[in-house]
């Protein structure tokens, strides 16, 4: 039996790590990144310094009135634990907002009170609906890569950061636990989003006439055995988002492409409906976390999630200890992910009568079924820290709690 130690202040734990340098330098509000000279630099954007000054200045103080707003926002996943709340999705704008990009982080001067929320994709995309259910009154700001929407909330251009991480039929999308540990924002939220994906082409155009299907690679890999039995045995390509997909085909006229997108990106890009609920699975659904600057206090009740990254010195030899740490305290783990260490990816075991083992090293994600405001979150958590050489919590946040509403063709099966 392991002994308990302990348990360390919430802070502490929220502060675990020696891996600080891996975060990028932060940059003040006054300042915006541009790519210039193959590397991002601090700079003033369009008009002059002292105008983004003064819009960063607004930006700022917006945000302490804002709490209140966001508080809101974020009790709005709680509130559908009880509400029993439905898909709330960013009603269709007027106008298009451009996607920020890596060489353009400059905020669209039209911000106002509401929350901003960064997404990576275009109008249409189901990044934007996550957004549109985590905060139902948010503005949602289109990003061309998730590190932009990252540095967007990191930069105050955005309050939070809608990202998706795991989808039931594709898997994890390993990018954004990647960003995760580069980055210093902290989880706050959970959204689940069932993803019904269409096959969208232009007005007139068959099926016959196909002889491309692109989209996001997750959604082409949440609809392939569907397209095979719609006898779409045509090219697949990969591209940055579902939405983004269906606005390429509108804007190049493309006669013999369809895209693997959602029926609002139809609606907006001008698209007809091939086929609707395409993915191999009715119930396929997208998992995505909400990021902001600062966590949340952890509460007790309700049910709290909590995401931790973790890595030993050893490998994995450690992994036994830990996961005994939250068996023997009845606390479940939802998921468990592992990632290449990036820093030392390779450890060289030396035997001198056998030769050189080289062991891949890794960095390991767990997602457990506690708040860290419960004592025995705390204790294990002691414990894992002890077994461990590094540790951090990327964050304790509610659960999303909201009623399963099967898709219309569950029955069908
Ligand atoms: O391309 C989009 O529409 C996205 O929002 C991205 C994304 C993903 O990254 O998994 C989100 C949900 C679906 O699983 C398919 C694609």
């Amino acid at each position: 039996m392991h002994s308990i130690s302990p348990a360390p202040s919430l802070q502490s734990l929220f502060k675990i790590s020696p891996l600080a340098h891996l975060a990028p330098k932060t940059y003040s509000p006054q300042c915006v990144l541009k790519f210039e000279s193959g590397s991002l630099v601090p700079t003033g954007i369009e008009s002059s310094r002292a105008d983004w000054q003064s819009m960063c200045a607004i930006l700022a103080s917006n945000v302490v009135s804002q709490q209140q707003d966001t508080d809101e926002a974020e009790n709005s996943v709680l509130s559908s634990v009880n509400g029993h709340k439905s898909l709330n999705v960013v009603p269709v704008e007027k106008y298009m907002p451009k996607a920020l990009t890596i060489a353009n982080l400059a905020p669209d001067p039209s911000h106002g009170s509401t929350l901003r929320v960064a997404y990576q994709g275009v109008p249409g995309a189901y990044s934007e609906a996550a957004a549109g259910k985590a905060y139902p009154k948010c503005e949602a700001i289109p990003c061309d890569q998730f590190e932009v929407a990252f540095q967007a909330v990191e930069l105050w251009i955005a309050d939070r950061a809608v990202l998706p991480v795991e989808n039931s039929l594709g898997g994890s999308i390993h990018r954004n636990y990647d960003l995760l540990l580069r980055h210093r924002l902290h989880i706050v939220g959970e959204v689940q989003l069932p993803v019904h994906h269409c096959l969208l082409a232009l007005p007139g155009v068959r099926k016959e006439y196909l002889n491309r299907v692109i989209s996001h690679p997750q959604a082409l890999a949440q609809c392939e055995h569907t397209l095979t039995k719609l006898g779409l045995t045509v090219a697949r390509e990969a591209v940055d988002d579902t939405a983004g997909a269906a606005e390429f085909i509108a804007a190049n006229n493309l006669r013999d492409t369809a895209a693997i997108a959602s029926a609002r990106a139809a609606e907006l890009y001008g698209l007809n409906i091939l086929a609707s609920d395409i993915q191999d699975d009715s119930s396929n659904v997208t998992r995505f976390v909400m990021l902001a600057r600062e966590p949340i206090i952890p509460r007790t009740d309700r049910p709290f999630k909590t995401s931790i990254v973790f890595a030993h010195d050893k490998g994995t030899s450690v992994l036994f200890k830990v996961l005994s740490a939250f068996a023997f305290r009845n606390i479940s783990l939802t998921k468990i992910e592992s990632r290449p260490h990036r820093n030392r990816p390779i450890r060289l075991v030396d035997d001198a009568n056998v030769g050189t083992a080289k062991h891949f090293e890794y960095m390991f994600y767990i997602d457990f079924e506690a708040s860290m405001a419960d004592v025995r979150a705390q204790n294990a958590l002691a414990e894992v820290q002890e077994f461990t050489s590094f540790l951090r919590v990327l964050g304790s946040y509610p659960m999303d709690m909201t009623p399963w509403s099967p898709s219309p063709h569950d029955d069908d099966d």
